[in-house]
């Protein structure tokens, strides 16, 4: 199946954002598979970053896929701006919407991918009649907000039952995990079942430099997903 492919998805978080056209040059040459931007309002989450100006800005200094990842309330509001700016897939939370499908095949009418992310402590439950509106769902290892947290390891059995749950309804949807992804915690993410692996300090920290930090986060979940 097409989502069982590892992909390593940066987080654009670590980056120099005064120079950020030239990190995302970095992280292609480095190998990675889609550009993650995370975009923070101030009130889903306490911390602010930035909006669909920048990732536009952004866009011609990369030929990888971007996902946003909108971390603010009512996103219903300003998903265009999202796709116009060159985004592939748009990821709305659970939590900041109050019609979840709507804004879901919203995203889709818009000619972008449709994704949902769910807080640590937001039940599986509530997506469950929402899955055949999404192509990819993002399962948070982190409580939103900043990069650099602990992975919480109590959400691999919530991957794990979301994979069953997937197989059991034949949806090809690939599972993606967000937050504290390292050379520690990505095994037992993959393991569990997620394929698209978002990080941001780890790989930008790493002493390896970022392209064998990459080639290592990959082999580890390739081989822990096996
Ligand atoms: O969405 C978020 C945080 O809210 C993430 O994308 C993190 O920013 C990833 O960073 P690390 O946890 O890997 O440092
Ligand atoms: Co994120």
């Amino acid at each position: 199946m097409a989502s069982e492919r590892i992909q390593i998805v940066p987080s654009v978080l670590p980056c120099d954002f005064g120079a950020l056209g030239s990190d995302l040059e970095r992280l292609e040459d480095a190998g990675v598979d889609k550009i993650q931007f995370d975009v923070m309002d101030g009130h889903f989450v306490p911390n602010l970053t930035f909006g669909a100006d920048v990732i536009k800005s952004s866009r011609k200094y990369s030929s990888l896929p971007f996902e946003a990842h909108l971390m603010i309330e009512a996103p219903e509001n300003t998903l265009e701006r999202y796709v116009d700016a060159g985004c592939d897939l748009v990821i709305v939370h659970a939590e900041a919407t109050t019609h979840l499908h709507r804004t879901l095949n919203q995203i889709r009418g818009l000619g972008a991918k449709s994704a949902v992310a769910l807080n640590p402590a937001t039940p599986l439950c509530d997506i469950e009649y929402v899955l055949t509106s999404c192509d990819m769902v993002l399962i948070m290892t982190v409580n939103p907000g900043f990069g650099g947290q602990a992975y919480i390891a109590e959400m691999e059995p919530k991957i794990a039952r979301l994979k069953e749950m997937l197989e059991s309804l034949k949806l090809d949807i690939p599972i993606e995990v967000d937050g504290g992804i390292s050379p520690k915690t990505v095994e037992g993410a993959a393991r569990a079942g997620a394929t698209h692996l978002v990080s941001g300090s780890s790989i930008f920290s790493s002493p390896l430099g970022l392209k064998a930090a990459v080639a290592e986060l990959r082999e580890l979940a390739e081989t822990a997903s096996k």
